[in-house]
């Protein structure tokens, strides 16, 4: 369960003080992520507002200076009907109050659910709306470095090869080799904007067959479209353990090609932007499987299924 940080009612009844939500109604732990803190708040419903919304403390990987970015992008593309969940606004007109030491948000709850078992004609809706996650998201100003990128990659290598045993070691020794191999991934010049970096299942709302909700943009950043693209691609393409799903990768791509169609410079560059995106992901669960605290109620991620997408892109190539 994803409560790093717990939340009395009180507390949360005076947190909303700050907020024109009108009276305070329950909480409820979120049994999901692994990133935030996160809980469903019910408010005494209004005229002016929805009862249901998600409270949201933010962790060590998302800094408070990362947050205008990460709501902003989130508030541009909700204003502009792209299906992601508003931050409402507090009485001051800023999005972000503190909440037990940590940065915290009130976030517009969406409808639907993540699909576990997704068909390919929901993949190819998933491919479509990262098109137009990129089409949308375009001209918004606020920039971020990405806070994954490869010099991060570098600093949670080193630190996991401090630690690291058994499996962790042999996977670690096998990043090092692609790291190696593969320089610097974002050497050619390719279409760059905002992008959400952690385009997953879990971030994926349906309903009706239909995409209701994009949430949890706080990975996002100003990055290769293209890196987005593979990120999302190792995402849904593979099942758990890091098989292929047949067909489920096409129909992503295809979804996202009938709406923003790659150009040659970035389809040649995929498979090497896929192996780097695999090569992320598995870091940040190495790193954090290695380090897990145990009175963390969370459950850390496999990075060997991860690490297994990083060969398949390579044959990819
Ligand atoms: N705006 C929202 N509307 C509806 N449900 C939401 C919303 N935001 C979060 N949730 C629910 O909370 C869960 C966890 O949220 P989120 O993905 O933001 O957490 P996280 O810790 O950042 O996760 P991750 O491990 O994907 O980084 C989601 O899977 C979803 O069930
Ligand atoms: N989507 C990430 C977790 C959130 O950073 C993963 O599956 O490793």
């Amino acid at each position: 369960m994803a409560v790093f940080t717990p939340v009395t009612d009180d507390e949360a009844r005076a947190f909303l003080a700050d907020y024109p939500l009108g009276g305070f109604g329950s909480l409820h732990p979120i049994a999901e992520g692994v990133e935030n803190t996160n809980y469903r708040l019910e408010t005494a419903p209004s005229e002016k507002a929805a009862a249901r919304h998600v409270l949201t403390l933010f962790e060590a990987r998302t800094d408070a200076a990362s947050l205008p970015f990460c709501l902003g992008l989130t508030d541009h593309l909700a204003a502009g009907g792209f299906p992601a969940p508003r931050p409402v606004r507090r009485t001051d007109n800023g999005w972000v109050g503190t909440l037990n030491g940590r940065p915290a948000a009130v976030i517009e709850w969406l409808p639907g659910a993540w699909l576990r078992d997704p068909s390919s004609a929901e993949i190819e809706a998933a491919g479509a709306m990262l098109a137009r996650l990129h089409l949308e998201a375009e001209g918004f100003p606020v920039e971020r470095a990405n806070p994954v990128g490869p010099v991060v990659w570098r600093d949670l290598a080193d630190r996991s090869a401090t630690a690291a045993k058994g499996e962790d070691r042999d996977i670690l020794d096998g990043v090092e080799a692609a790291l190696k191999r593969l320089g610097d991934p974002w050497a050619e010049d390719l279409p760059r904007g905002p992008i959400h970096a952690d385009y997953f299942p879990d971030n994926v709302l349906f309903e009706n067959g239909r995409v209701s909700g994009v949430i949890d943009f706080y990975f996002g950043c100003t990055d290769l479209l293209a890196y987005d693209l593979a990120i999302a691609l190792s995402a849904w393409g593979f099942d758990g353990s890091g098989v292929p799903i047949p067909g489920a990768f096409e129909a992503f791509r295809r979804g996202y090609e009938t709406v923003r169609p790659l150009s040659p410079a970035e389809a040649n560059a995929l498979p090497r932007l896929g192996e780097a995106a695999a090569i992320r992901f598995t870091l940040t669960r190495l790193h954090d499987r290695i380090f897990h605290d145990p009175t963390k109620l969370v459950m850390p991620k496999d990075p060997g299924a991860f690490f297994r997408r990083a060969a398949w892109w390579r044959e990819a190539a």
